[in-house]
């Protein structure tokens, strides 16, 4: 199947005032994909899920869902997504049903397909049993999970999903991303988040995005081999060596002490692995963990953010 891009932005750009809060963003999100948005705070993710969704309108750039215009066309894009915001409106007083008729009504599902659309939707996110519960008596989870079986009652093409697991229990979040998951088998899906294993877990691809500007995009399958190349390998020791002995060992390029642990840098294709293990042994290191790689994802996206924002500190001491 050729890939459908859903999703497209061309050098999207909006200022609030003075300030550019989105930079020329390029991105584009296929039927079939998971892309997870990340950033830090104020970084955009707003912003730009916003100026999707046709609440927000861009300053400059262009901005397609299903190839219909955003800015042109707003209520035929609207129909063709869903939208998941951070905080939804609530609506305590209808129960589950109700809730989800109304906005597939407001969105153009017509009477007859109605009743079958809601049903499925209730179906995709396990609600059909709190059918006729009102939303003020739910469970977060249950509401999050009422939250976006609206973004998808209406059969869109693309679901935009901001920050759908925050203030959930664990079995909640668990059960929450396997629907995203699920989701992305039919939809284009945007997952904003700055959860890192999040996006470890449910997304397929991954777009970075830092003061306004996308610093990476990349299938979740480069990331990870772009990180493994610079990866560490994360150490404890009950009794710690002076970093200087690590660093001496076979395959080691460098040793970053932080607070709760060490990460051994290794050469260039080497594994230092063996020679840590053994030097732990016979120094009486007592090595409580040794963990490859585990940060790999973190750490490519603490390079990516903080590269950009002290080169932006740089610029504005120059200036
Ligand atoms: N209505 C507004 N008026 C003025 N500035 C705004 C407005 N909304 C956002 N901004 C600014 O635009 C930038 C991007 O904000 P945005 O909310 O899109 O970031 P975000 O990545 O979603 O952050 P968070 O993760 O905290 O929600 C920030 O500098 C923010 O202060």
């Amino acid at each position: 199947m050729m890939s459908q891009i859903m999703i497209e932005t061309v050098n999207l750009t909006r200022d609030y005032g003075p300030n550019r809060a989105l930079d020329a963003v390029n991105l584009q999100v296929s039927r079939g994909q998971v892309m997870g948005f990340l950033g830090p705070n104020g970084a955009g993710k707003t912003t730009c899920m916003r100026i999707l969704s046709g609440l927000l309108a861009p300053t400059s750039g262009s901005v397609s869902v299903a190839g219909v215009d955003v800015v042109a066309n707003p209520d035929v894009a609207k129909r063709k997504i869903g939208f998941l915001p951070e905080t939804p409106p609530i609506y305590g007083e209808l129960t589950v049903r109700e809730y989800l008729s109304y906005l597939a009504q407001l969105r153009g599902v017509g009477g007859k397909q109605r009743r079958g659309a809601v049903d499925g939707a209730m179906a995709r996110c396990g609600l059909t049993h709190v059918a006729e519960r009102l939303l003020r008596n739910l469970s977060k989870g249950y509401r999050q999970r009422a939250g976006i079986a609206q973004a998808i009652v209406h059969g869109p093409d693309v679901v935009i999903l901001d920050e759908p697991t925050v203030g959930l229990d664990p079995i909640q979040i668990r059960e929450i991303r396997d629907l995203i998951k699920e989701l992305g088998q039919e939809h284009a899906v945007m997952l904003s988040t700055h959860i890192l294993p999040e996006v470890r877990m449910t997304c397929d691809r991954v777009a970075v995005i830092n003061g306004g500007r996308i610093v990476l995009e990349d299938s979740m399958a480069g990331l990870e081999a772009r990180a493994s190349e610079q990866h560490g390998v994360r150490v404890r020791f009950g009794a710690p060596p002076e970093p200087a002995a690590v660093e001496a060992l076979d395959g080691v390029a460098a040793v970053h002490v932080v607070e709760g642990g060490w990460t051994v840098l290794p050469q260039a294709g080497a594994d230092p692995i063996p020679a840590l293990l053994a030097a732990a042994v016979t120094g009486g290191w007592d090595l409580r963990e040794l963990t490859p790689g585990s940060n790999a994802l973190e750490e490519v996206f603490v390079q990516l953010t903080t590269r950009e924002e002290s080169a932006e500190s740089q610029q504005q001491e120059a200036a």
